[in-house]
């Protein structure tokens, strides 16, 4: 396989301070602008933290179903949910999973309200308190990335953070359990992240897959890494220049597969929009729209994931074309 085949790896060695974030600023940026995606190495958050996130996961996926079922998803696309139960009405009103899709848990976990805290389980025992820990260490590594994709965009380092202020961390744990004979292993299908970016913590268990000049293309995980992706509001600050790319997960026949995705996720009042400065530092045009994070939220949960529609919405038609 050639170099350019592989998604680029990125060291965060040395980059705690802004001398040090300045000189992997750049790669970020390249990445960013020709994969969308990039794992990076020594980036600092525990790692037996990471450990542990996964093993109070795979923990709770294997409680029995009705110890499970207290938690079921809500409107708010707040808990937990297996295709089992896409028959359940209020699994169908948020539309996100089919009998097809796989297992999975998904929760706001740094907004300031104490109580939605509390809806990340408390069983296994662990699970919450180790949850927050994760979210907040993780939070502020993605911080660190956004100060340098600020400054490689010309923007002063704490402006993309401002413009999104005060961010959530989403976690969303998808669980691929072992393949039975009679019994397949759910899918995460074809979709790009509504957000800024994912850290994804990912299984020593490939199943990755992204989508790349018009072909997938399996990512391998490197130990201790996160991978890292682009989602739709960074496309939409940056105009363009750094690129959602849409992906999918599955399971991996004979092993199974647990991944935990980070979402950066905006205020919801924030407006997403193409940043000015960018536009009249180049006289470019604006290729998207504006919207409020939670409009584009709302219609996530409404009406489901499906590849890059909601980025591709507020996408401005070139005149003449
Ligand atoms: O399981 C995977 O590797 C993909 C996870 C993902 O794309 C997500 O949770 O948004
Ligand atoms: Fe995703």
């Amino acid at each position: 396989m050639k170099m350019e085949d592989e998604v680029p790896v990125i060291d965060l060695a040395g980059t705690q301070d802004d001398a040090g974030l300045k000189s992997v600023g750049a790669q970020i940026a390249k990445a960013c602008e020709e994969w969308g995606f990039f794992q990076i190495i020594n980036h600092g958050v525990d790692l037996s933290l990471m450990d542990r996130i996964q093993e109070a996961y795979r923990e709770f996926f294997y409680l029995p179903p009705e110890e499970k079922q207290k938690y079921l998803v809500d409107d708010q696309f707040q808990g937990w949910c297996c295709p089992e139960m896409s028959g359940h009405a209020r699994v169908k009103k948020i539309g996100l999973i089919t009998p097809e899709t796989c297992e999975y848990m998904y929760h706001d976990v740094l907004y300031g309200d104490p109580d939605r805290q509390n809806l990340v389980p408390p069983n296994p025992p662990a699970l919450r308190a180790t949850v927050l820990e994760y979210a907040t260490q993780v939070r502020a590594l993605q911080e660190r990335v956004l100060a340098a994709l600020s400054q490689e965009l010309g923007l002063e380092a704490d402006a993309l953070r401002r413009l999104f202020a005060p961010a959530d961390v989403g976690i969303r744990a998808n669980f691929y359990p072992l393949k039975t004979d009679d019994n397949t292993v759910g899918v995460l299908p074809a979709h790009s992240d509504a957000p800024v970016f994912t850290f994804l913590l990912a299984d020593k268990v490939p199943g990755l897959e992204i989508r790349r000049h018009g072909r997938w293309m399996q990512v391998e995980p490197l130990q201790n890494a996160f991978i890292v992706n682009v989602a739709d509001c960074l496309e939409v600050v940056s105009n363009g220049r750094f690129k959602s790319v849409e992906h999918k997960g599955g399971g991996n026949e004979g092993r199974e597969r647990i991944s935990i995705g980070a979402f950066y996720n905006p205020a919801r009042a924030a407006t997403i929009g193409p940043v000015a400065q960018l536009l009249d530092e180049s006289s470019r045009r604006p290729r998207y729209g504006s919207a409020r994070f939670a409009d584009l939220q709302d219609q996530l949960v409404a009406k489901g994931v499906h590849g890059k529609r909601y980025v591709e919405a507020l996408k401005i038609p070139v005149e003449g074309s």
